[in-house]
Order: C-alpha cells, then structure tokens, then sequence
C-alpha cells in the first residue's frame, strides 16, 4: 500500500517550480482554507482574482485585492501605534506565524527600526517571557520527551530543504543565563536575520530549542512555564541527547549547517569541537562574536592609524564570546606579522575572578589564554588582578567587555585605558541592552569625545562637544548571515576557522570601503556587508577544498559576488498554480 508520505515529498506544503519561460511559480499542496493558515502560503488579500478561483479560495477572503506594498503599508501604520517594545515583538511575530513573505517584507522596508524588536534588545524579554507570549508552534522543540524518537520527532518538521538550523540548549542566552525552554525565541530571532540580512529563504531556515532542563528552580516550579520542569542533563546524558539531535538532522537535512547559539562555557567548547567535522557547524557566540570582534578592532585601528599588532587589549569575560574573541584576536595578530608567543602576550583575559594566570585552578578552555605569573611584566600582588590593575599593568589601549555584567567599565577604569593612549578603544558588548559594561555617552564623556566606542546592542549617537559619535553596533549579526549563507552556497562540508577569519576581513574591508568613517556599517547596510562575507567565505571554502558545490572555482570575485546578489532571498509572492491531475508542470 502506498502512503500519502510515499507519493509527496515528505511534510512539504508547496513546492517551487518553473514554467516554460523560466518564470518561479508556487505549487501548494493544500487548497482552500488551508492555505490562509499555513505562513509560508498565506498571502492574505494579496490571492489574486485567478488564484482565488483555481484554489478555493472563493467567499474565504475580503474581496478586495491588495498588493504586497499596500500590505506593508497598512501594517506599518498598524506597527507605529504599539508602544511597548515586547507588543511590538508579539506583533512580528504574530505576524510572522500568519503571513511570512509579509512578516520579511515589513521588516526588510525597517530594517533598523525593526531589528532591535526581533533581535537584540527586545528578543531578550521575549526569551524570558516566552512561555507567555507562546501562541502557534514555529521550529523544532527537542525535549527529553522525545529525544529516544529524535527521527520522527525530525520528521514531523514541514520543511524539506533546511539548509541553516541555529540550536540552543538556552543555556547561556545573551548576557541573561540559562533561561530553558525561552531560549528558542533567540533560534527564531537569528533565523529572521539569516533571511532579512543574509539572503536565506525562510523555508530553509529551521530554529530549535534542545529542551534539556533548566537550572532555574523558579521555572521549575512554575505551572505556566511551558519546557520541561527538571535539572539540565549533564555530562554523558547531555551529550547522548546531542548527538542523537545531530544524527537525527543529518539524516533528515544532510545539507543542512548548524549554527551552535548561547551555549554556557565549556558545553559551547565541547559542542563546537564534537561535531564540527561531523556537520558543518559554527559556535556564534565564539566564532561569530570573535569575527565581528576582530573586524570592528580592524577598523578602530584604521581610524588611529595604527596596526593591531601595536595594541595591547583587554578582555573582560571569559565565557564563549571572551575566550571566542581572544582566539579571533590572537590570529588577527598573528596575520599582522606577530607569532602565537607574541599575539598571546599581548591579551589578557579576565574572568569573575580576576586576570588568567596559569596558578589558578581554571577550565580547560580558559587555558590557553592564561599568562604565567612570573613572567608578567607587571606585578602580581598575592591576590587576583582586577581589571582596573590589569589594565594599568598591561598598558591596554583596547578594552572588551563580554562579562554580561552591567557597568563593569567604571570612570577609573576607562581612564586608565586613556592613559596609555590618546585614542582608547572600548568595546562593551554584552546583551541586551540593560547587561552593556557601560554606556556610550558615558565613555564618550570621560574621555572627552576620544574613545572609538562599539556596543553589541543598538545605541543611538551620542552628541558631545558639538560633535556626532554615531555607535557601532558590534553584534555577530554582521558575521553569520554571511558566513552560513556563504557556506550554504559553497555547499561547504565544513566550517573552517579560515572561513570564519576571512568573514572577518571582508566586513573590516567592506566597512573601510563603504562606511570609512564608522567601526561598523549602519545596521540599514546589514544585507550589503552579508553580501561580501558570503562572497570571500565561498573564497575561502575554495581554497580550503572544503566547498562541494559545482562550477566556483572558476568564477572570479565579481562574478562570485553576483552569484551571491543572485542568490538572495527577497520577500515577494509568488504567483500560485494548482497542481495538474496528472501531476504534470503547467
Ligand atoms: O544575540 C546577540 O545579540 C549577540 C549574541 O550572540 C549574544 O549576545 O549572545
Ligand atoms: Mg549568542
């Protein structure tokens, strides 16, 4: 007996094709009512009068016909009139569970008005309200449910092309800690940014939460907290529980990559190192964060006219992103001419301790990073060095917070920095908004207008001294856009730290080239610096011999950089044709 799964490609609504004259159409699967309830089908009063008609649609919608635009147009007047930022994050959403090509259209004519509702700062309330805000199911939850029937649980999943997963076990999200089952809103708000800003169709795109508990005794034992109510799995259980996620995906999506989001500590490490030969994979909050680190200290030092090599840089935070950007930082070094001895010593990491320094008892991740005590050229009380002396003793001109701790980059310790140079370099990173080291103006003020300021948050400009300070935003959303659809496109079997490295150079490049006043680009800019990181990632994969795509190697940079226009995805609808009897193309 043949199954309905036998003859349809397995959980697909639609599927795309192409007429005689190379023109996309959409053949849907569903007819009628279905249709308007499914958001990757669902135009809305956009069905044309042809559509209506030929898919039982008839009597179902308001007869007026709109077009796409006057879709945006209407909601955004909607939009404006909501005040709260976590009911402006409900409304996307909710919208982006109704009507999805709409969702992305809206969002791609606001960008940056609208990126800090779905994305950083606004995701982190919706992360930690999530079980209040939750309406419809969009993504994958995996749970201790259901992790022993990982392959159906996989197949259940209405997509069946997904080429970009982000999975968290929400274990770390942002600057905000374990946060258990919420933790999949930070999955569904990086996978906006894959398709608004790196080009990814929203049907390969697929967010999942790993539901192994939470630490968090107030979830637990709240009744309305919807993930499952136990302590976080551990050590062998936790990582069984991974791999029979990745075995499960490989099979369902073997071309899919995984990009590892807001895992605490060593599980970021030892997720990263498990299987990133196994599937093609990056950490964000290492990778990502180190790139876009690297890339915006590039263009600082541009700014200065000085090189890398010179400088001498804190950094505050020894968790993925800490240690994730002290490893980007020790190649930039590196490739400025430094060697490993060299660029090592010249970064000095701090965790809620104090400085790294090989006497202490540490986590084999903060390791490497950890200078000996006997050889540090400034001296060691018997106790450990805090940052204010760590900056003192270490002559930083580049300070970087991503402590997830509020205020950490106090007056004392910003003016230090100024000491050892007229031009410091302050980064505070950490997210949302409320964890920042410190603010801007701040920063600004106490270094009289001199400080090169990025935040991993949006802030507006800071005016001081009849002068604009426009603030870079520092958030890895100017990497993995790039680097996962670069990757995609490359057919890459594998995410080499060189990609992950040339992704940084081309958004320093692209930002000197493009914006050479800025750090960053403006956030509006996100799709234009995706667009080259893809480009030079391809490159990258190239040289690497790790693309498996067809025909690359023979374009040259324009050419490569006009696949990748070519290639992005932008909202729009496509016409719809009922599928023949006979199964033909019409
Ligand atoms: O999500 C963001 O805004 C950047 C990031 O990865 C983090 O802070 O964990
Ligand atoms: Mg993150």
């Amino acid at each position: 007996m043949t199954t309905t799964e036998d003859r349809l490609p397995l959980t697909a609504h639609y599927d795309v094709r192409r007429d005689a004259a190379g023109h996309r159409y959409l053949e849907p699967f569903v007819r009628g009512f279905d249709l308007t309830r499914i958001p990757l089908l669902n135009k809305g009063t956009a069905f044309t009068e042809e559509e209506r008609e030929a898919l039982g649609l008839d009597g179902l919608i308001a007869p007026q016909v709109d077009s796409l635009e006057t879709l945006v147009d209407r909601l955004y007047r909607d939009y404006v009139r909501v005040q709260e930022p976590l009911d402006k994050h409900v409304f996307l959403r909710d919208l982006q569970d109704r009507n999805e090509v709409l969702f992305y259209a809206l969002l791609a004519a606001h960008v940056e008005e609208m990126l800090p509702v779905v994305y950083t700062p606004t995701v982190g309330l919706a992360v930690q309200q999530f079980s209040r805000i939750y309406r419809v199911p969009r993504g994958l939850v995996l749970s201790t449910r259901d992790i022993d029937r990982a392959e159906g649980t996989l197949a259940n999943v209405p997509l069946n092309d997904v080429r970009i997963i982000v999975a968290t076990d929400s274990s770390a999200i942002l600057g905000i800690g374990d946060q258990g089952f919420g933790g999949l809103g930070i999955s569904i708000g990086k996978l906006s940014l894959y398709v608004v800003a790196g080009g990814v169709g929203p049907d390969k795109t697929l967010p999942v939460e790993l539901d192994v508990g939470t630490n968090r005794q107030d979830l637990i034992d709240d009744p309305d907290y919807l993930g499952v109510h136990h302590r976080r799995l551990t050590g062998d259980e936790y990582l069984a529980f991974v791999d029979r996620f990745v075995e499960a995906t490989r099979r369902r999506y073997p071309k899919a990559i995984i990009q590892w989001e807001d895992f605490s500590r060593d599980a970021a490490f030892t997720v990263l190192e498990r299987y990133r030969k196994v599937v093609p994979s990056f950490n964000d909050d290492i990778q990502g964060t180190g790139a876009v680190v690297l890339a915006g200290l590039l263009n600082a030092c541009r700014l200065k006219g000085e090189r890398l090599r010179d400088q001498r840089i804190v950094v505050h935070g020894a968790g993925a992103g800490g240690i994730g950007v002290t490893d980007a930082l020790r190649r930039g070094l590196m490739r400025d001419g430094l060697s490993d001895e060299e660029a090592r010593a010249r970064l000095f990491v701090l965790d809620q301790t104090g400085l790294l320094l090989r006497d202490r008892e540490l986590d084999g991740y903060k390791r490497p990073y950890a200078h000996d005590s006997a050889t540090l050229d400034f001296t060691y009380a018997d106790r450990a060095l805090g940052l204010l002396e760590t900056v003192q003793g270490a002559g930083a001109t580049i300070l970087v917070g991503l402590s997830g701790v509020a205020g950490a980059f106090g007056e004392d310790v910003v003016r230090a920095v100024q000491a050892n140079t007229r031009q410091p370099i302050v980064f505070p990173l950490s997210n949302p908004t409320a964890h920042c080291e410190a603010l801007p103006e701040d920063v600004l003020r106490w270094t009289n207008g001199e400080a090169l300021v990025a935040t991993g948050s949006p802030f507006h400009p800071v005016e001081l001294g009849g002068r604009t300070h426009p603030i870079g935003q520092g958030n890895n959303a100017f990497i993995f856009p790039g680097l996962g659809f670069g990757a995609i496109l490359a057919g890459a079997r594998e995410i080499t730290d060189e990609m992950v490295l040339e992704a940084a150079y081309a958004l320093a490049d692209y930002t000197g080239r493009e914006h050479p006043e800025r750090l960053y680009p403006p956030v509006a800019d996100l799709p234009g610096a995706s667009v080259e990181v893809a480009a030079r990632v391809i490159r990258q994969a190239l040289r690497d011999g790790v693309a498996q795509e067809p025909g690359l190697g023979e374009l040259d940079d324009p050419a490569l950089t006009e696949r990748v226009r070519a290639k992005f995805w932008r909202p729009k609808y496509l016409p719809f044709r009922a599928p023949r009897a006979d199964g033909a193309r019409s």
